[in-house]
């Protein structure tokens, strides 16, 4: 945590959930309705066929709609792809840019996820901006090298602490199971914010600074306790209503 940041606990469904996935979110709903934790704000970035009726159901909660990725540019002849602009227009508050996944199965480069960023600002969101190394990286002993390339090239200038959320998740520790140690998310973390410093001065301590990387309830408050850890980034345990509530709970111990 951070003194003076309102942490964020943010699902990511990834390429999972059809329309009757929408009763684990109509529950993750209820439970912020009914104050199941008020210490957190809280966010699910859904697939974009299901981004309209996320937001309908959950517009009457405490609980915000994003997506999983946007395009660089606002609009145009990009078969399949989607933008901020359309995002917002179905009820996304945030996009996630640069993730593992993408950055891998798309070739996504680091100046492309500062376009991303953007495109997600031109068009009124806010963008959750992924780094993290790869456990190859992390082996060779390049880990805040690369944290600080990633943040260097994928950061645009005019980052904000409202604007841009960022998200360190470690490649290898993404629907493993496997957590680095607190001590290690912490010297991330603080070597994150340190980056940003150099790109947004002052505001730099005020972004948050997410977590990501097998969250789940049984780990959620030693990971969010950590200094810096501004909240988490959570794939799998995000399907499920009762986890995903677990983690926010978290904080409330915390
Ligand atoms: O965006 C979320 C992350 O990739 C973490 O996924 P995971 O919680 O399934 O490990």
């Amino acid at each position: 945590m951070t003194k003076g940041i309102r942490p964020l606990v943010a699902g990511n469904w990834k390429m999972n959930g059809t329309g009757a996935s929408l009763g684990e979110l109509r529950s993750i709903g209820h439970g912020f309705m009914s104050g199941l934790d008020t210490e957190t704000d809280a966010l699910l970035c859904v697939p974009a066929t299901l981004l309209w009726r996320a937001h309908e159901i959950l517009s009457s909660t405490p609980v915000r709609c994003g997506g999983q990725d946007c395009h660089a540019r606002p609009s145009g002849a990009h078969t399949g792809d989607i933008s901020a602009e359309m995002l917002k227009d179905a009820g996304a508050s945030h996009v996630i840019v640069g993730h593992s996944e993408r950055r891998a199965d798309h070739g996504e480069t680091d100046a492309q996820v500062q376009l991303k960023a953007e495109a997600a600002w031109l068009g009124g969101l806010t963008a959750i901006i992924c780094v993290g190394e790869t456990q190859a990286e992390r082996d060779a002993g390049r880990t805040l090298d690369v944290l600080s390339r990633q943040v260097a090239g994928s950061v645009p200038p005019g980052a904000t602490r409202k604007n841009t959320v960022v998200a360190y998740e470690p490649v290898w520790a993404i629907g493993t199971g496997l957590t680095p140690t607190a001590r290690d998310v912490a010297q991330a973390h603080a070597h994150i914010r340190a980056e940003l410093g150099k790109k947004m001065n002052a505001e730099a301590a005020t972004t948050r600074i997410l977590y990501g990387g097998s969250v789940k309830p049984s780990n959620a408050v030693e990971l969010m306790s950590v200094d810096n850890v501004d909240g988490a980034l959570v794939g799998g345990a995000s399907l499920k209503a009762s986890d995903f509530l677990g983690i926010a709970e978290a904080y409330r111990s915390l």
